[in-house]
């Protein structure tokens, strides 16, 4: 995570500030973010640094072996040069040794030459001596025989020529002996030679080898020395590299340190960072936590206020008035209308809005009357009255507190009273103005925003009719089928004042589409249970009935709220003597339950002891949400077409009934 991104939390953060606490990211998460962030980059930086640092140990040791096997490697180196030294030594030595040997050979071989030599010529000598010697000797005899012994000269000459012969074989024999002797000699001399020769050529092949083993040797050792130079030069080599590695990792080493110096001075500067952040962070949680508090202290006062709308919320319904009645009056497009007047109530005492109707003349005029009569007024009060230009969204301005006070858990019912075609439909169910889809609207968007305070609401739907005491299934799609023939009973729990209608379709209400096609499927089935004698819709009453079920998981408290809206069986009166069957029957239920819920009204007003609930169908099944804390209002829908004159003043004179207050005035 960069400072960018932690700069763009804060950002977040400070957007995120302004919306709902519940939405927005928790500081405690955003310093969490922060820190888990900040602590992985410290890891890479830290694992970063421990993998160089690892590096540089292995180098480190890597140089350190180097270092120590150096030595070793120098005392092998001294180990081999002294051996070689012993090596050379000793070839110097073989070297003399042999010369010496050839030395004392060749004197050898000189002396015996020499000898052989001396003993040749004194052989020789010796030899030619005797020769001599025996020449001289004969040749003296010889004169001296041949002198004196002429005689014997003869026998002498014969003895010596036998002498002669003798000694020539004698000296034969010498000679050969000496020649056999030179011979033996010679022999000798070349055994001797041979041995010499043999010796010299042993000597010299002993030498030879001796020479090659010490060439071998020499060579091994030169090997040796060429291997042991190689290593050395490798070695060499190896620690130049080693060394020139040794600067790269101390350049490593030193850009290393650096680099951790940098990293240190950045974790630092990180770290200051870092301490401000958190420091910043940390006021910021301070704020949060502080938004926190003042924000659970708002929401506790925001509850214990809502309490307190609640209440003046009710007050204030309870001062408007628990039962209400609100005039309507219908737009006429024809000219063809009663005189009616709307007042504001500023001039009115009881803070009632008036309308003043004026009876048209025709109707006032007696017969035998000649002069001309003054227009009759009829004055009413109500709580609001509302004109021909009124919209449905005004009308809905002045209800919504209404379907807040469903909200709120109180029972609210909405009537619609009137003449048929007096715009009892158009005000309560209008497809997107109507009251029931925009109290269901109304009723999403606070529910939604109840959510905040801790609400969760449930809300569901029935939509009945009452016709001739029958109660109807209008959300059902066997309505036609079931149609006043299946018997839908109301049953009353006196503990927890709710009421259930047996076999009744309850719908959870999601949306104003849904509400839109439940009004509409139940508009197309009642137009089509219709008859040209009998409009179904005018000739019955329906009832929307929402039911409101509240619980906030925060304060354990919950609501059970109802909003009744009904849209009331046309209230005009045909005279009973006009109708016959079932249109009769159909009219006197329908002046029974109008008349019965005038009467409940009206004995709910006066605070009276009994209240006829049972009097109609109507008024028992809205029992728990017509009297009590419950709010009513009345919508009184008028026409002002001077044909309605009448049904408008009956309305009239019934909505007064209902409200209590009664003026007319003349
Ligand atoms: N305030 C109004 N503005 C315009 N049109 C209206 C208004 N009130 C009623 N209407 C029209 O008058 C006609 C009759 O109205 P509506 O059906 O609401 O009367 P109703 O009292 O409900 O009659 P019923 O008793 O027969 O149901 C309708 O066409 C309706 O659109």
């Amino acid at each position: 995570m960069t400072l960018k991104d932690i700069s763009n939390i804060s950002v977040s953060r400070r957007i995120d500030d302004r919306s709902p606490p519940r939405k927005a990211m928790k500081p405690a998460k955003v310093i969490e973010n922060i820190q888990r962030s900040r602590e992985l980059e410290l890891q890479k930086v830290l694992e970063w640094k421990d993998k160089n640092q690892q590096e540089l140990n292995d180098l480190n040791s890597e140089l350190w072996r180097i270092r120590t096997d150096l030595p070793e490697l120098e005392l092998d180196l001294e180990k081999l040069n002294n051996q070689l030294f012993e090596l050379e030594k000793q070839y110097k030595e073989k070297e003399n040794e042999l010369a010496e040997a050839d030395k004392r050979l060749e004197s050898e071989i000189a002396e015996l030459k020499q000898e052989f030599e001396l003993y040749r010529c004194n052989t020789e000598l010796d030899f030619n001596r005797k020769i001599e010697q025996l020449s001289t000797d004969c040749d003296s005899k010889v004169q001296s025989e041949i002198a004196q012994k002429q005689a014997a000269y003869m026998d002498a000459r014969r003895k010596l020529e036998t002498r002669k012969d003798e000694l020539l074989k004698q000296i034969h024999e010498e000679k050969m002996h000496f020649q056999s002797e030179n011979e033996r000699i010679m022999e000798r001399r070349r055994v001797r030679l041979e041995a010499v020769d043999r010796e010299f050529a042993r000597e010299s092949n002993n030498l030879e080898l001796d020479k090659r083993e010490i060439a071998q040797a020499v060579a091994a050792v030169d090997r040796k020395w060429e291997a042991v130079e190689a290593e050395i030069a490798r070695k060499e080599e190896e620690t130049q590299e080693l060394e020139s590695q040794l600067e790269s990792a101390r350049l490593k080493s030193a850009h290393f340190e650096e680099k951790t110096a940098e990293i240190r001075q950045e974790i630092q500067m990180l770290d200051t960072e870092y301490q401000e952040k958190a420091q910043l962070l940390e006021q910021k949680e301070q704020d949060a936590q502080n938004f926190v508090s003042s924000t659970v202290a708002l929401k506790e006062q925001l509850l214990a206020e809502e309490l307190a709308r609640r209440k003046a919320h009710n007050t204030l319904q309870d001062l408007k008035g628990n039962i209400r009645v609100f005039c309507r009056v219908k737009p006429e497009q024809d000219e063809n209308c009663f005189k009616h007047q709307l007042f504001a109530s500023t001039d009115s005492s009881d803070g009632k809005e008036q309308i003043i109707i004026t009876e048209p003349l025709l109707s006032q005029q007696p017969p035998h009357t000649f002069s001309k009569p003054a227009p009759k007024n009829y004055k009413f009060g109500f709580d609001k009255v509302f004109g021909m230009d009124s919209t449905n969204s005004e009308i809905f301005d002045e209800i919504s507190q209404l379907v807040q006070s469903a909200l709120d858990g109180y029972n609210v019912c909405i009537f619609a009273y009137g003449q048929t075609g007096s715009g009892k439909t158009f005000t309560m169910s209008s497809a997107t103005d109507g009251i029931i889809p925009r109290a269901v609207d109304l009723i999403f968007q606070r529910s939604r925003s109840a959510k905040d305070n801790g609400w969760e609401f449930s809300i569901t739907g029935q939509f009945l009719e009452i016709y001739n005491e029958n109660i109807n299934d209008l959300m059902t799609e066997s309505y036609l089928r079931n149609l006043d023939a299946v018997k839908h009973e109301i049953k009353h729990d006196e503990a927890t004042r709710t009421t259930t209608i047996t076999d009744m379709t309850t719908v959870a209400l999601e949306n104003q589409e849904q509400v839109a096609q439940i009004l509409k499927s139940a508009n197309k089935n009642r137009a089509t249970a219709s008859t040209n004698a009998n409009h179904r819709s005018s000739r019955s009453h329906s009832i929307f009935m929402i039911q409101l079920n509240g619980y906030n998981a925060k304060t354990g408290e919950s609501i059970n709220g109802k909003l009744n809206l009904i849209d009331l069986a046309g209230s005009e009166r045909i005279s009973q003597s006009m109708v016959t069957g079932d249109r009769l029957k159909e009219t006197q239920s329908i002046n029974r339950s109008l008349s019965s819920l005038g009467d409940v009204i009206t004995s709910l007003c006066k605070k009276s002891q009994h209240i006829p609930y049972r009097n109609s169908r109507l008024t028992y099944l809205l029992q728990y949400s017509l009297g009590g804390d419950s709010k009513t209002l009345m919508f009184v829908n008028i026409s002002a077409k001077l044909q309605h004159f009448n049904e408008t003043l009956n309305s009239l004179r019934f909505a007064t009934k209902v409200n209590n207050t009664q003026l007319q005035t003349k």
